[in-house]
């Protein structure tokens, strides 16, 4: 279902004139396509897809702190942690205790992910109210990630979907390497599309597609998205980027003159998968809210005090804040 154009649109996404506007027709952006939305929710992924691959033990009650941080922000989903086993990543172990350990606030959201049954159970033992299943549109990344082929996980998923919703969860799919893949290069748009739909299919309520090792580029996103787009709606679709090749803030403007009105982003740019060797952080956070509030899109998120969380995060795990825009604005705050 298209939603209704925007008339007014930000400068930036008007349509190109001279040479920008064969550019833009390169880029086969319709008027039809091109919408921004009014408000953009954005998901936080930082105290899980941040955190699981730092090699030093992060003590829980740091986690806990660092949610509960976030949790005054405005931001209105905080991905917490991870119900995955802890051989596979160590940082993770903590998920029952971080559950349990946070001080949810009215209006926020805290899924946890969940890549099988044993995973599931934990979960809503500790109080998961919403977990995240995790695919991946590549073979090879699929077995480094959860040991299993895309239809063994499928069949795996649609275990943990049809338990999640009986139970009154829900559930939100992840496609990893939805612009290249660490192990096999470019993948397919077509691809994408039949491992989305079939998340879809099983129940779950958005889709969230992750560029897990960033090197995607705004025509390859536009590409991509036109592929998903014919299958699933658009309102049930999410952007979840890396900014490994610094191409995060561009693809995520392509995203949102497709429709898309959700985005993942961790805050201080924390991040990246340990089964894809070479994958940075998220986009941060505060590069995320800086671009949507140029363009003059609600979040109903409060970009000084996220920068406020990042620099604290970023100064219990012993660096520097990888937000360009929190470096820019942190001496003015
Ligand atoms: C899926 C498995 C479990 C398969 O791993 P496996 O080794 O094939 O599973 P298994 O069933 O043989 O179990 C092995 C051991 O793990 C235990 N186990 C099994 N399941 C669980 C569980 N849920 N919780 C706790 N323990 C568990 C199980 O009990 C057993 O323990 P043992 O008998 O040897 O003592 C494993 O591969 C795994 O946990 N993988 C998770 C990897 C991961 O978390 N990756 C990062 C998240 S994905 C990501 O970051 C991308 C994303 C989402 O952000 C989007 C993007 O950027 O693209």
């Amino acid at each position: 279902m298209m939603r209704t154009m925007r008339v007014a649109l930000p400068a930036v996404l008007r349509p190109f004139g001279g040479h920008q506007q064969l550019v833009a027709r390169r880029l086969t952006l319709s008027a039809q396509q091109r919408i921004v939305p009014d408000y953009v929710k954005i998901v936080e992924v930082g105290p899980r897809d941040g955190l699981q691959n730092e090699k030093t033990m992060i003590p829980a009650e740091v986690k806990i702190e660092f949610i509960d941080r976030l949790s005054a922000t405005g931001l209105p989903v905080i991905e917490t942690t991870s119900f995955v086993s802890p051989k596979w990543v160590p940082q993770m172990a903590d998920a029952p205790k971080v559950l349990t350990g946070i001080q949810r606030r009215k209006g926020v959201t805290y899924p946890v992910l969940t890549p099988n049954l044993k995973g599931l159970e934990a979960a809503i033992a500790a109080g998961a109210e919403e977990v995240a299943i995790f695919g991946a549109a590549s073979e090879s990344f699929s077995q480094k990630n959860i040991n299993c082929s895309i239809d063994e996980s499928l069949k795996r998923f649609e275990e943990v979907c049809q338990k999640a919703i009986r139970e009154g969860l829900r559930v939100r799919g992840y496609v990893s390497t939805v612009l290249g893949c660490p192990y096999e290069g470019d993948i397919s748009p077509k691809m994408v599309a039949t491992v989305a739909k079939k998340l879809y299919d099983m129940g779950c309520y958005e889709i969230s597609l992750g560029d897990t090792i960033g090197v995607g580029t705004p025509l390859k996103m536009a590409k991509m998205l036109e592929a998903v787009k014919d299958v699933i709606p658009v309102e049930c679709l999410a952007v979840h980027c890396h900014d490994t090749y610094g191409q995060a803030v561009a693809n995520i403007t392509m995203a949102l003159q497709h429709g898309i009105h959700v985005v993942d982003s961790s805050v201080a740019g924390l991040g990246g998968c340990p089964y894809a060797k070479g994958a940075t952080g998220n986009v941060a956070t505060e590069d995320v809210l800086y671009l949507l509030e140029g363009l003059g899109i609600k979040t109903g998120v409060s970009l000084p005090e996220v920068i406020k969380v990042g620099n604290w995060i970023s100064q219990k795990l012993g660096r520097e804040n990888a937000s360009r825009v929190a470096k820019a604005m942190t001496p003015k705050l």
